[in-house]
């Protein structure tokens, strides 16, 4: 295609029903130019199946589109006064990271829309919405249609940097479909200024409400936690980073269902190798986003990847429910400093705001703010926790019915029940989880593995008699156990993998036999049964096989001795008991 024989890169732009559109990218000094051509005539590809094959390619190829190096900028020769084609959502729809073949249809309608128009001719703007670093936010509308109203974000600037960065995540929003997520329109990137069109999200800034509030109620926090991770969850799976996470950037409606706004700093992670067409899961290096909410992987020489914002959500539902975030310091750098540290450091855990939170809670927010990236929860997974309200509890754990003494309940404390039947679940949830991602890591050592030992672990709930310190011990060692189990099983190391078939918790008006003791226990004692498929596990506080402590989430204060008296008389809940019934297979 160089008629001089350099060396050029042809970049596919669009197309519409008769032509084909690239971009050729040509070195002057240190910018990189690239010229619109209209090149070729579609039909000029003979057979139907080279076309559709072509076709395919283009889609593919066009959907990534947007890494730095391909949207530079662009050199027009139509004279107009918006110095680069307004980017619209319908053309930027076809941005596409599936696999499949696209209908012809939406091929058909992904037209390059060179537009001549400002954007203050086609909008009126209305009252300011907010500011952020960047540029003001305005509420806006069409001089056509003035009953729809659209938030309009003007950035004035005319730095190509800038410029490309607005571009790039102005595309990114537009892989996004989610309730959850403010949507974007239209790019106007006029002489001086850049103006986003976006939905307007007529509702408070979560910064605003918590510097009204301070604090917010917990149930109001999990619905939050479930839109914020509904939002980031379909963010991920586009190949998006948000990496900005924040209060500021997250909208709350009345109903504390959020929107997520501002793609400033977000980045594609997931890229395509044009040779080989195969996804690439990039590293990120970029030391970016609010320091607060940074996690500490991003002061690591390695880089970094989406988990990065699953640290932001946990800054974020601590801060919304204790008030204060979790690391501060009056220096800058000494935050830094703290963060860097291969050590976790684990103060907003030992903080009394912190431990006055539910236990589930705490479990919730440890989970995503493990130091290790690897060992934090994804939004998948993170949705998945008990403490998330939408929470549904997986059907591979099974707690049998008729172990559910219904007479003897009321007895009980059902929140009691309750702490102890999440853990369980977080456990055997976590380590059922961990059994299924790990079987990719060590297929040898699952064939060594009796086959009934990957079925799903079972959990049966008799009513219960305790002794809280006896039933916290179990609790531990069981959390301890399957954490030690997990992480070895990840490193997979060649020890023998010991399973924990069963947890159960269970009390009864006589005296019960202690399953790993074999002895009696008195009326008034709860216990917990942990049955292992193997011999005694002679490391049972195997710190050694972790790679941090912080991986094991602590049990540290189940329920303080008098709450419990407390609760005994209470009657276990109808919620509880349906909850528990719906466990049946
Ligand atoms: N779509 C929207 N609907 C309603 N209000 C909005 C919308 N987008 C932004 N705002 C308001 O404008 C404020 C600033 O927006 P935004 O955070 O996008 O700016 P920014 O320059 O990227 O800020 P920063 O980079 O400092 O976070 C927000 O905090 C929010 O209150």
């Amino acid at each position: 295609m160089d008629k001089q024989g350099s060396e050029m890169r042809c970049h596919f732009f669009g197309y519409d029903s008769n032509f084909i559109g690239y971009y050729e990218k040509r070195n002057y000094n240190k910018f990189n130019a690239f010229c619109l051509l209209v090149l070729q005539n579609k039909n000029m590809i003979q057979s139907q199946p080279q076309q559709s094959q072509f076709q395919r390619r283009m889609q593919k190829i066009k959907g990534f589109l947007n890494s730095e190096s391909n949207f530079s900028p662009v050199e027009e020769t139509i004279e107009r006064k918006t110095r680069t084609p307004l980017l619209t959502q319908q053309q930027m729809q076809s941005s596409d990271l599936s696999d499949h073949d696209t209908h012809s249809n939406n091929v058909e309608n992904n037209q390059i829309g060179l537009k001549n128009n400002c954007f203050l001719d086609e909008y009126t703007l209305g009252e300011k919405l907010g500011e952020g670093t960047n540029g003001i936010v305005w509420l806006c509308w069409p001089k056509k249609d003035d009953q729809t109203k659209y938030a309009v974000k003007v950035i004035p600037t005319d730095d190509e940097e800038i410029i490309s960065m607005v571009k790039q995540a102005f595309i990114n929003s537009q892989l996004l479909k989610s309730p959850f997520i403010a949507k974007c329109y239209k790019l106007f990137i006029e002489q001086t200024k850049l103006y986003l069109l976006m939905e307007w999200v007529p509702c408070s800034n979560l910064e605003t409400l918590l510097k009204q509030n301070q604090k917010l109620k917990e149930k109001h926090v999990q619905q939050i936690a479930l839109t914020l991770l509904k939002a980031v969850k379909c963010l991920h799976k586009a190949g998006v980073c948000h990496r900005d996470i924040k209060p500021d950037n997250i909208q709350v409606c009345t109903d504390y269902k959020i929107k997520l706004i501002d793609f400033g700093v977000s980045r594609r992670f997931v890229t395509i190798n044009q040779n080989t067409l195969r996804y690439n899961r990039n590293k990120m290096m970029t030391i970016t986003g609010n320091i607060h909410y940074r996690a500490p992987e991003i002061y690591r020489d390695y880089g970094y990847d989406s988990q990065v914002d699953l640290w932001a959500i946990g800054v974020v539902i601590y801060q919304c429910l204790t008030g204060i975030l979790p690391y501060t310091s009056e220096y800058t750098g000494d935050l830094i400093e703290i963060l860097s540290q291969r050590e976790p450091s684990l103060d907003p855990f030992h903080k009394q705001v912190f431990l006055d939170l539910p236990t589930s809670c705490r479990d919730f927010i440890k989970r995503l703010m493990m130091w290790n990236p690897l060992k934090r929860l994804n939004a998948s997974e993170a949705l998945r926790h008990i403490w998330v309200p939408s929470y549904t509890f997986p059907n591979k754990i099974k707690i049998v019915k008729d172990d559910i003494d219904v007479s003897k309940s009321s007895q009980n404390s059902d929140l009691y029940n309750k702490t102890l039947i999440n853990s369980a679940m977080i456990l055997n949830q976590e380590l059922a989880n961990t059994l299924l991602k790990s079987r990719r890591f060590d297929a040898i050592q699952e064939e060594d593995t009796p086959k009934e030992m990957n079925k799903s672990l079972e959990v049966s709930i008799n009513a219960c008699s305790y002794n809280q310190d006896s039933l916290k011990q179990r609790l531990e060692q069981f959390k301890l156990l399957s954490s030690t189990q997990i992480h070895q099983r990840m490193g997979n190391k060649k020890e023998t993998i010991k399973y924990i078939n069963t947890i159960t918790i269970f009390e009864s008006e006589n005296s019960i036999s202690d399953f790993n003791s074999g002895m009696e226990t008195s009326i008034n004692v709860r216990n917990l049964q942990v049955q292992t498929s193997g011999k005694n596990v002679k490391d049972l506080f195997g710190l050694n096989l972790c790679e941090s402590q912080v991986s094991l989430t602590q049990i540290d204060d189940i329920m303080p001795e008098n709450n419990i008296q407390q609760l005994q008389s209470k009657q276990i809940d109808a919620d509880l008991l349906q909850q528990l019934t719906q466990f049946e297979q």
